[in-house]
């Protein structure tokens, strides 16, 4: 909790912070970004589609393209050093996935070379959209997961799209073994909402160690085990009502953008 607070105190905009009745941690205690549990995230997920009728592929859109931007903040395409500026998406079988395959192809649009493996595809109209929309843009999806060290020859950054709030258990395969290459790149990882194979509220202590996170809607209590450079707070399509029933206490985005830095 003393983590939490105090990232909150370090990123939450605050109206009262310049008034003499409020000291500025005294209002960021009162008003920190929340974290969440599993079936909380899953509940105004849930809330978002049937209170607020907003269908999947819309939030998908806004979700994946927070993601894509994150990524080109953290890594301008100026900066790469592997030439030309090839991204690895790999995507799992929920709409986490689908995130990663809507990054993938903003990425595109970005300038990037993004390569997608999808190993276990739904039999749904969504993911078949998307997976067509990705190869329409030329992406290429691989058959399967390259080594490690061909990992950090070819790729500059790989997106963990694999698992998000809805992961439970033991990883099964053939994400374990995906997993197991991921510990073992340099390249950095940038992880879609949770990083992959992590217990949604727990973390774990020898699972990959993403260096950019992009938390959707409010990040994840595993999120505050995060140790790498970037922590961005995507996916700007919260109605307040839901935001105050949720306590959620979410910062005010810069402008017009769609991604805010939290560390
Ligand atoms: N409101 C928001 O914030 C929005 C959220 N969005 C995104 O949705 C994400 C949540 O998506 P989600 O609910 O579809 O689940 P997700 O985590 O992708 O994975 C489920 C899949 O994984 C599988 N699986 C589970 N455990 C496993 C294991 N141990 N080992 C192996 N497999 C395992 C499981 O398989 P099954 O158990 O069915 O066999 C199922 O197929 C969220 O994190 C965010 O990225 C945006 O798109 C839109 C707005
Ligand atoms: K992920």
């Amino acid at each position: 909790a003393t983590v939490l607070a105090h990232r909150a105190a370090r990123t939450h905009v605050c109206e009262h912070a310049y008034t003499p009745q409020f000291t500025r941690q005294a209002c960021s205690m009162a008003q920190s970004l929340r974290y969440l549990g599993q079936e909380e995230a899953q509940r105004i997920d849930e809330e978002l589609f049937s209170e607020y009728s907003f269908s999947v592929d819309q939030l998908m859109e806004l979700a994946g393209l927070s993601c894509a931007t994150a990524v080109t903040k953290a890594y301008p395409l100026q900066s790469l050093l592997k030439l030309p500026p090839r991204v690895l998406v790999i995507c799992g079988p929920g709409n986490n996935g689908g995130d990663g395959l809507v990054c993938a192809r903003h990425l595109r649009l970005f300038g990037y070379e993004p390569a997608v493996l999808y190993p276990k595809r739904p039999n749904k109209q969504l993911f078949q959209n998307l997976t067509i929309q990705c190869e329409k843009m030329e992406i290429p999806f691989l058959s399967e997961m390259p080594e490690a060290d061909e990992v950090d020859e070819v790729f500059n950054v790989v997106i963990d799209a694999i698992f998000g709030f809805s992961f439970k258990g033991a990883v099964r395969e053939p994400f374990a073994a995906i997993l197991s290459t991921l510990k073992k790149i340099s390249a950095p990882i940038a992880s879609v909402d949770i990083p992959s194979g992590w217990d949604v509220e727990t973390g774990v202590s020898d699972g990959i160690q993403p260096d950019l996170l992009v938390s959707l809607t409010a990040p994840k209590k595993a999120a505050s085990h995060f140790q790498g450079r970037y922590h961005y707070l995507g996916g700007r399509f919260v109605p307040p009502a839901l935001d105050r029933k949720y306590a959620l206490n979410l910062p005010q985005y810069p402008g017009t953008e769609c991604v805010l830095r939290l560390n």
